[in-house]
């Protein structure tokens, strides 16, 4: 198949200035992603397209010269642009290089079409795996799919970028122009235009991925100390009970309470309460195992889901805790901090029809026992309050086989 250059050129002339418009539309001020550096570059790539697309109707070397040294340009702006997604910033000499050295090279063959090609080729081969490594390097920070299809679609680029300077390099056709129709001609402008679909579309989805995985720890974690927020803990605590009952395996909960904390607050400030809370998860967090979850289930308080856990393993690890969490010197600006926490503990088998609503209610009176027998200590709730089955009158029954 070969189709009509002119044509060619001007699709993707169109194509660069359409992903340019809906970049800026769509990046409008999200200015730390890179969208604005991504929509530059499509618009210069559309510049250095009008260049080469007038060849004949203007100097042939502002043509040749200017028009690929845009190009080049373009390729090495999207770089800027996903090491800007990266937080990292471009050194403008290395990105200014290569259109640069590109201009030079051409400068030196311009009657020479065939060196043209395998120069430019390679150049822009180069600059597109430039682009693929800082991607691929990064692929542990990336979230999601959007890296991947601005990976292959750059990876297009490079495959034809180098065809096209492997067939200028072997000169066959040293007396082909720009503007003639050829399979390399057809092939270099329709591998650019799904490049510029697919990569273009693919770093807009970087970005909405990005967010997308920030709205979703906004909503599951606590901003303060990242742990699970209280809906999730919830959730988690939910889940856990419904597969506790399905395997007859007993279930423990902790709620866990700072004692005094009004007087950190008061005592030494705000701030100096939040790095405590912080460093209480830290401290918490050290002791339990890779399956249990700690949860922030409000101001100073939280709970901690331990599943397969039994009541008397709970009521170790929550003593551990005790003794941990008094042992440790919370420090804040050199200001050393004495804190005990009290635990209220609730473990054992449960029954069809339990809910995590009556396990917190089980650890949270556990809790208030300790909190008034003095606070630093751990109590339990051996028993589940249920109501009965056919919801006549309430009654208790043995939760567990600690
Ligand atoms: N710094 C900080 N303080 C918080 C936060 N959430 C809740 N608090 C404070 O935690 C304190 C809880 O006080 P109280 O409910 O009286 O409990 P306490 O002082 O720990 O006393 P006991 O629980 O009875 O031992 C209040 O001063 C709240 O303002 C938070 O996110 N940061």
């Amino acid at each position: 198949m070969q189709a009509d250059v002119s044509t060619l050129m001007a699709t993707n002339l169109l194509a660069s200035l359409t992903m340019a418009g809906v970049m800026v539309v769509v990046g409008w001020g999200m200015r730390r992603e890179g969208l604005q550096l991504w929509a530059g570059a499509l618009a210069v790539h559309a510049a250095g397209y009008l260049l080469l697309a007038l060849r004949g109707q203007i100097d042939e070397s502002l043509s040749i010269l200017a028009g690929n040294a845009l190009l080049s340009l373009a390729l090495s702006l999207l770089l800027a642009a996903v090491l800007r997604f990266y937080e990292t910033s471009a050194r403008w000499v290395v990105l200014l290089a290569p259109p640069v050295l590109l201009f030079a090279a051409l400068a030196m063959q311009l009657d020479n079409y065939g060196a043209r090609v395998a120069i430019s080729g390679a150049m822009y081969a180069a600059q597109a795996a430039a682009i693929v490594m800082a991607l691929f390097l990064r692929r542990g920070e990336t979230v999601g799919r959007g890296a991947r299809l601005v990976m292959v679609g750059m990876g297009i680029e490079v495959c034809i970028m180098a065809l096209r300077a492997a067939g200028g390099a072997m000169n066959t056709r040293a007396s082909e122009q720009l503007l003639q129709a050829g399979a390399i001609q057809t092939a270099t402008f329709l591998g650019t235009f799904v490049m510029l679909l697919v990569t273009s579309l693919g770093f807009i989805f970087m970005t909405k991925e990005r967010a997308d995985e920030a709205n979703r720890l906004l909503a599951a974690f606590d901003a303060l100390t990242g742990v699970a927020n209280r809906r999730s803990i919830i959730a988690a605590l939910d889940r856990d009970v419904g597969r506790a009952i399905r395997t007859r395996t007993p279930l423990a909960l902790m709620m866990i309470d700072l004692d005094h904390f009004k007087r950190v607050n008061d005592n030494h400030g705000h701030l100096a309460g939040d790095a405590v809370l912080r460093s209480l998860v830290e401290v918490l967090g050290q002791r339990i195992r890779s399956q249990d979850i700690v949860g922030r289930y409000g101001g100073e308080e939280f709970l901690i889901v331990l599943p397969e856990t039994t009541l008397l393993g709970a009521r170790r690890l929550a003593a551990e805790l005790c003794k941990a969490v008094a042992a440790h010197t919370f420090v804040y600006e050199g200001r050393q901090i004495a804190l005990t926490v009290s635990i209220g503990v609730f473990g054992g088998l449960l029954e069809p029809g339990d809910s995590w609503d009556v396990l917190i209610h089980a650890a949270d009176s556990a809790l208030y026992d300790a909190k008034h027998a003095g606070r630093n200590r751990v109590e339990e709730t051996p028993i589940l309050p249920r109501a009965s089955r056919d919801g006549t009158h309430p009654e208790t029954f043995p939760a567990s086989l600690s």
